[in-house]
């Protein structure tokens, strides 16, 4: 299959869609690749080193979309990449569509094949395409809630590790997943004292085990979580309704019961965000301030360690790509229920239920296409 690898223009993306090694393996499984010059420039993976893994080099964009059946990428395209879709394309990235209408209308439009990452199980019902990016954002989330409690990035002063004499900061963290279990390892790490909720009893039998008690476990409710974040310094979010926008479980009225200063870290926010008061910002404009409460809501987080995160990403997706490489989207898909829940569009039919709900529109079978 012919293979293209753009270079990632979301605002301080780095990460690539594959390392060299990846490429490497494709083509010696006689696929060809064509990767854009400069892709993995800033994370030291040069053009020579994809070239000597097989690839040829692009100089633009457009070329590696044109030659391409099948293009990896690891943000979901942005408005200027939307034209270039056609409908013989299979295109493999993180889509989240729930949080995004104008592209969702672009890929129905386009009548392409769009498999999404985060959408993609396993046989424990687990994630395994988002799963390594959360670890990522899940142990950022607290070095990034850390910073911005320093009062010169509008936080209270506080240091979420407390010294001898004085009391550790209080960690919230809504979603005790893969994001809000590597978050509560980063803020048990530092000394916090450290809350994780979540809405399924079981996940906090899990949690407590894993932890040794050292974690405080409780169950998610609108009362218990209105109770933690008017006491905490910093706040998680990292819940997930897998495929679905997020549900909002902190209101923009809590905001004005908040400590001033506090800070509220929203992970969830690629699909929506958790906090009502959220919208999506960048590395270059990480946060912004409400009621007095400092907001990090960047959508790409673990673009700002895009060497970690590429060489992870790869790791996860590399066996998925060569399946669809070798045996096309459509037999993949049949033989396999778990690839299959990735299929989100197909030809200009809506195939993922959190995405039709979103937006209310019909909601269409693999089968019936
Ligand atoms: N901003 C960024 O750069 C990144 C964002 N993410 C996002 O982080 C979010 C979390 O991802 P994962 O941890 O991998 O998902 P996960 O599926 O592993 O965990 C989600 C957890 O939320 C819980 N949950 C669902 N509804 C809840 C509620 N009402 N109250 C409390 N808990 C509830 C679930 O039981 C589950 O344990 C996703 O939206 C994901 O896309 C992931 C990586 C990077
Ligand atoms: C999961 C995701 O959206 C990211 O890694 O940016
Ligand atoms: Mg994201």
């Amino acid at each position: 299959m012919r293979i293209g690898i753009p270079k990632e223009i979301k605002v301080h993306e780095y990460r690539v869609g594959l390392t060299p090694a990846g490429v490497k393996l494709l083509s010696q499984q006689g696929h060809v690749l064509f990767v854009e010059t400069n892709a993995g420039a800033k994370i030291g993976f040069s053009d020579q080193h994809y070239q000597q893994a097989g690839a040829t080099l692009c100089d633009s964009a457009v070329e590696v979309w044109n030659q391409a059946e099948m293009i990896i990428k690891v943000k979901e395209p942005q408005a200027s990449e939307t034209p270039y879709l056609r409908a013989d394309h299979i295109l493999f990235a993180y889509l989240h569509l729930a949080a995004n209408k104008p592209l969702t209308d672009a890929l129905l439009t386009s009548g392409c094949i769009a498999i999404a990452y985060e959408t993609i199980t396993d046989h424990h019902h687990r994630l395994p395409l988002l799963a390594p990016m959360s670890e990522v954002a899940g142990r950022m989330s607290v070095q990034a809630g850390a910073h911005c409690l320093e009062i010169a990035q509008q936080g209270r002063g506080i240091l979420l590790g407390g010294v001898p004499g004085v009391a550790p900061g209080k960690v919230a963290i809504l979603g005790g997943g893969v994001v809000g279990t590597n978050a509560a390892m980063m803020a048990l790490g530092l000394g916090a004292d450290t809350t994780i909720f979540d809405n399924s009893p079981d996940r906090l039998r899990e949690l407590d085990t894993l932890f040794h008690g050292r974690l405080r476990t409780l169950y998610s409710t609108p009362d218990s979580i209105y109770e933690a974040v008017i006491h905490s310094d910093l706040v998680i979010g990292a819940v997930l309704i897998p495929g679905a926008a997020a549900p909002k479980l902190v209101k923009r009225d809590h905001l004005n019961h908040m400590q001033k200063g506090s800070v509220l870290v929203d992970v969830a926010i690629d699909q929506g965000g958790c906090f009502e008061s959220s919208h999506a910002t960048t590395h270059a404009d990480p946060t912004f301030t409400q009621a007095g409460v400092v907001h990090y809501c960047v959508a790409n987080m673990p673009g700002a360690v895009a060497h970690t995160s590429t060489m992870a990403l790869t790791n996860a997706t590399l066996p998925y790509i060569i399946k669809l490489a070798n045996n096309g989207w459509e037999s993949t898909v049949k033989q396999d229920d778990n690839f299959a829940k990735g299929l989100n569009i197909a030809q200009g039919k809506l195939l993922c239920e959190g995405v039709a709900a979103a937006f209310d529109l019909p909601l269409h079978t693999i089968t019936e296409r």
